[in-house]
This record gives structure tokens, C-alpha cells and sequence, in this order.
């Protein structure tokens, strides 16, 4: 088996609300150069962890983690609509192996899936099917959370999977870093958006316009004073990506959920997919990370950062 890693951020404001040119062009400068990096390793596998915003996992039965054997695209803020190809032997098998190691990992024979899964796909590989792929879905928006210390053991358990198999296969995490964007919370909504929370699968287009408008208006005036989220934070996501950096995981089992929450954003969270991707990374043996590029973009509501890795 070889391995690569990579971990960026998503954001469904790129090409929508942008930043100044010269950024844009800095970051499609690195993703061209990690597509290229991707084409040239030439994956028979994509092991993606991502988030889901209220599309294809509702309040009705919320999963801390979930291996999907199929996957349709709900196709929202613009991107690829369709099923991935997902190979559901192979996730079938990942998913015994999960429930043998001890994690009591939810299945899906049939996940929609948004953005936070699809956008990185499409920006690694140009498409949702130019791969086999198994997605793996991490609640990192929908409170309560389980520990970080679960995540870490889960990639693991997926690293371990992973090993045995003879086959080069990237891990994609896709989420993070610090960001607020205005994801609604159940315990402070009113009844109609808990009903939303609930089981709001498949809105009327109007429905989903309406929500892709709040997160634009949201970008618009992220960082400044008329906003009410949580600010980026550049000191928090330096850090965890030197974290990450250093190899020593078992930090994230201290990871305090709220107070990540209150410092650097609530959808920070989704740095959760990272932690899976390194930890899955880390059981084949020590590995080197280089930041590829960061940078706090209001505009996109994230703190933008990609990162990749290798064995040593
Ligand atoms: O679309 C909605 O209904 C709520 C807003 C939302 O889900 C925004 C998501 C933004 C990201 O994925 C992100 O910044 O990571
Ligand atoms: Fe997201």
C-alpha cells in the first residue's frame, strides 16, 4: 500500500463571495498544484472524511460517524450534482472492520451528501466519479459531539483498515479551520427550523436559494462589526496545524469542545475530519506535513488552510 494525505478546507462562498483577486489567484495556485500532486500519485482509492450541513444527516437520527456504501450529490452551492463512485464492497468491508476494532460506526446504503464532501472532491480530482471513494461522514456541526479522542481512534481504525489493503489511496479531511458560518443551532431555534433540523431532507429549490442567500449575506459582513458569529482565529488554526505537524495526535483527546467553540467558531469543528485523516495516516507509521498555505479569508468565512502529508 501507498499513502498520501491531504486536508483543506471547503467553503461554499468561492466563486460566490469572493476575496480580493490576488487571493483568489493564491489559492487556485495551490489546489492546481494539489491536483497535480493527485493526478500524478494516481489513487485507486479515496478515503474522504467530511461533514454534512444539515442535508443528508438530520436530528431524526443524527450519527456521530457514518461509512456510506452509496452516495448521491445534493448538488448544493453550485457543485457536481450525481452519485460518487463509491466502492461498496470495500466500504462494507471497512465498516466490519470499524464494528470489530470497537467503534459502533453508523452505515448507509444510501447518504446524500453536500458540499462539505463533494467540493473537495471535485477541486482534487475535477469530479465525483474519476475515483472509487468512501466517504465517511463526521457530525462536526450538529451538537452533541463525541470526544476528539473517538475521532482519533477511528482514523486509526480506518488507518489500520487501510494498511492492509495493497491498493495507493489518498485520505481526503475537508472542513475547518476556525469559522462561524450561520449554521442554525436546534436548542436555540425557533419550532419551524427545528422541524428543519429535525428532518428538512430534500427542500423545494426555493428552500435551498434562500438558505445559500443567508450564507452569502452572512460572508458579506463576516469579521466586521455588524456580524454576530465568532471571528476567524489565526492563532488557533496555526497552532493545530503545527499540532498536526508534530505528529503527537493523542493532543487532540484534550480537545475541549466548548471552549474550541467559543474561540475559534462553531463549525471549527469540522477540523474533526483532519484529526481522522491524520490519525488514519499515523497507524502506518510516522509521517511528515507541510502546510501548504493558510490564510483567514472573512470573505469565504474560513480560516483557509490546506495541508499535506506523507509517511516518512
Ligand atoms: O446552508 C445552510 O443551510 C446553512 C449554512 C451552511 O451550512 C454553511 C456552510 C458553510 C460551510 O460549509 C463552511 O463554511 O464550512
Ligand atoms: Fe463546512
Amino acid at each position: 500500500m501507498s499513502i498520501q494525505l491531504k486536508c483543506l478546507s471547503h467553503t461554499p462562498l468561492r466563486g460566490r463571495n469572493d476575496p480580493s483577486a490576488d487571493v483568489v489567484a493564491e489559492v487556485d495556485a495551490v489546489l492546481a498544484q494539489s491536483r497535480a500532486e493527485v493526478e500524478a500519485f494516481d489513487p485507486e482509492l479515496i478515503l474522504v472524511f467530511a461533514p454534512d450541513h444539515y442535508n443528508g444527516l438530520f436530528y431524526d437520527l443524527m450519527p456521530p460517524f457514518v461509512v456510506a456504501t452509496a452516495a448521491e450529490s445534493v448538488g448544493d452551492y453550485g457543485t457536481l450534482t450525481g452519485n460518487l463512485s463509491v466502492d461498496a464492497e470495500l466500504a462494507l468491508e471497512l465498516t466490519k472492520h470499524l464494528t470489530d476494532s470497537d467503534l459502533d460506526v453508523s452505515l448507509s446504503h444510501r447518504l446524500q451528501v453536500d458540499h462539505g464532501c463533494t467540493q473537495t472532491l471535485e477541486e482534487m480530482t475535477g469530479s465525483l466519479t474519476r475515483y472509487p471513494v468512501i466517504p465517511i461522514i463526521i457530525n462536526s456541526v450538529a451538537p452533541p459531539f463525541v470526544p476528539y479522542r473517538r475521532i482519533r481512534k477511528l482514523g486509526e481504525a480506518v488507518g489500520n483498515f487501510l494498511a492492509g489493503l495493497n491498493k495507493r489511496v489518498l485520505i481526503l479531511g475537508t472542513g475547518g479551520l476556525s469559522h462561524e458560518p450561520p449554521v442554525p443551532l436546534l436548542a436555540d431555534s425557533p419550532q419551524e427550523v427545528q422541524e428543519f433540523l429535525i428532518c428538512g431532507r430534500n427542500p423545494t429549490p426555493e428552500g435551498r436559494a434562500a438558505r445559500e442567500a443567508r450564507t452569502i449575506a452572512a460572508g458579506r459582513i463576516y469579521g466586521s462589526e455588524l456580524c454576530q458569529q465568532t471571528p476567524l482565529n489565526a492563532v488557533w488554526d496555526e497552532a493545530f496545524i503545527e499540532l498536526l505537524q508534530s505528529g503527537e495526535l493523542e493532543q487532540v483527546d484534550d480537545f475541549d469542545i466548548q471552549q474550541i467553540s467559543t474561540e475559534a467558531g462553531r463549525s471549527t469543528h469540522e477540523v474533526r475530519t483532519w484529526v481522522a485523516a491524520f490519525a488514519a495516516l499515523a497507524a502506518s507509521g510516522p509521517y511528515q506535513a507541510r502546510k501548504d498555505y493558510y490564510r483567514p479569508i472573512n470573505e469565504w468565512i474560513a480560516g483557509y488552510g490546506v495541508v499535506s502529508a506523507t509517511p516518512a
